[in-house]
């Protein structure tokens, strides 16, 4: 019998995703051609629903305008009907949606039903954290493996070379099945057998990006400050400083980052490998996220604010319905920091946090070097 694969997502990854699948479905005689996509569905601003205008244009128009997603692949907006009979089962939707999700399926999933996630994030519950991974494969009760990596959608969509890792625990021939459906020349992927360590980077870096955003305004406003004070001859050296400057900084940030996404994976999953940090969902997705992704965008548009207008008001503002993760991250890695007697240990974490909140000025970032202000600020909080 051939695989059959449901896409359960349809924003901007998720349709990238659609299509690297549909253009492997095609291909290969194991799989049905057929990729059915669920779609939440809304209207667009032409009256029409989005699930018949991808269905007649083979486009999502509002996530992915301008690339044709493959005509095999059919939106259907009802998540039961979309799952039906497929035994491939690809996760692709902001995280603080996929409970939800995973109770409408519950009892519609066959037992031999392989899941992967591509979602970055996490659940927090009053027994402590719970990765997106756990959730689907205890409320579904199937087998869950992730794929993350250095993957701005957009960029995968226009077939520029990037790479991607699946993590997987105990299934290796389900990681080789999964590594199969989504590799393209252009699309690298490889497995690594650490589910918890992949999917912890994914979600982490989207943290570490908001510091990068924020970042990256502050040295623009100490360039546009030294115009104000300075001659033409000093505002160039300046501004090259400046840059020097931001560069160094930024890197800094992310070494920071870095050091804390290990050391918080470690003390939750004493099984996280180093080595699954030097993979393309470790180091090279920080910096990608960092560099050009949407929490990044969006944490300088705040900087640029001084925090006048809220993350939420920016969200709506500049992604046209697509979702942020790294604040609602920040937020519940804070909780199990806090629960845990752990916040002191990480203050890049804190900061991010207390910053997306309006707790601290989106400036608190480069304080970090200042441990023992970080620490107060964010310690001694109710946040
Ligand atoms: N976009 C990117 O470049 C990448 C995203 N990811 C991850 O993939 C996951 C999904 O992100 P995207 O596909 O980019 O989504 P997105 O942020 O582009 O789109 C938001 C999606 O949420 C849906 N939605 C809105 N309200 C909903 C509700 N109440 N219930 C269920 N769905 C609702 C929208 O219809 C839309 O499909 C996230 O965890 C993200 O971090 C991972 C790699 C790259
Ligand atoms: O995960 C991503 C790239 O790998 C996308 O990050 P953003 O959600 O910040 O755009």
């Amino acid at each position: 019998m051939k695989n059959k694969v449901t896409v359960v997502g349809s924003g901007n990854w998720g349709s990238v995703a659609a299509k690297l699948i549909a253009s492997n479905t095609v291909r290969l005689s194991s799989f049905d051609d057929e990729v059915r996509m669920w779609v939440f569905e809304e209207k667009l601003p032409s009256g029409e629903k989005l699930t018949d205008v991808i269905n007649r244009t083979n486009e999502n128009v509002k996530y992915l305008p301008g690339i044709k997603l493959g005509k095999n692949v059919v939106a259907d907006p009802d998540v039961e009907s979309a799952v039906k009979g497929a035994n491939m089962l690809v996760f692709v939707s902001p995280h603080q949606f996929m409970e939800g999700i995973c109770k409408k399926l519950v009892g519609k999933i066959g037992k031999d039903t392989e899941g992967i996630s591509l979602v970055k994030g996490m659940e927090v519950k009053k027994e402590g954290p719970c990765m997106i991974s756990t959730l689907i494969s205890k409320t579904l009760g199937i087998n869950c493996s992730v794929l993350m990596g250095a993957n701005i959608a957009n960029e995968i969509a226009l077939e520029k070379f990037s790479e991607a890792t699946v993590g997987y625990s105990k299934n290796k021939e389900a990681a080789e099945k999964w590594v199969q459906l989504f590799g393209t020349p252009y699309f690298i992927v490889s497995a690594v057998q650490d589910v918890e360590g992949v999917e912890m980077c994914g979600t982490l870096k989207n943290i570490v990006a908001i510091a990068a955003g924020l970042l990256h305004n502050i040295h623009n406003l100490i360039v546009v400050s030294s115009f104000t004070f300075y001659k033409m001859t000093q505002i160039l050296v300046g501004f090259v400083d400046g840059m020097e400057m931001g560069n160094n900084t930024k890197a800094a940030i992310m070494r920071i980052g870095l050091k804390e996404m290990i050391k918080f994976s470690k003390m939750l999953f004493p099984s996280v490998k180093d080595s699954t940090f030097f993979e393309s969902c470790g180091v090279a997705d920080l910096i990608t996220t960092c560099l050009g992704g949407r929490n990044r965008k969006v944490a300088d548009a705040y900087a640029k604010n001084q925090g006048k207008r809220s993350f939420d008001q920016l969200e709506a503002e500049l992604l046209n319905g697509q979702k942020l993760q790294g604040v609602l991250t920040a937020k519940e890695v804070y909780e199990v920091l806090s629960d845990r007697g752990w916040v002191e240990q990480f203050p890049l974490f804190s900061t991010v946090h207390a910053i997306s909140i309006g707790r601290l000025p989106p400036s608190a970032i480069v304080e970090l070097g200042d441990s023992r202000s970080a620490n107060k600020q964010v310690g001694n909080s109710t946040l």
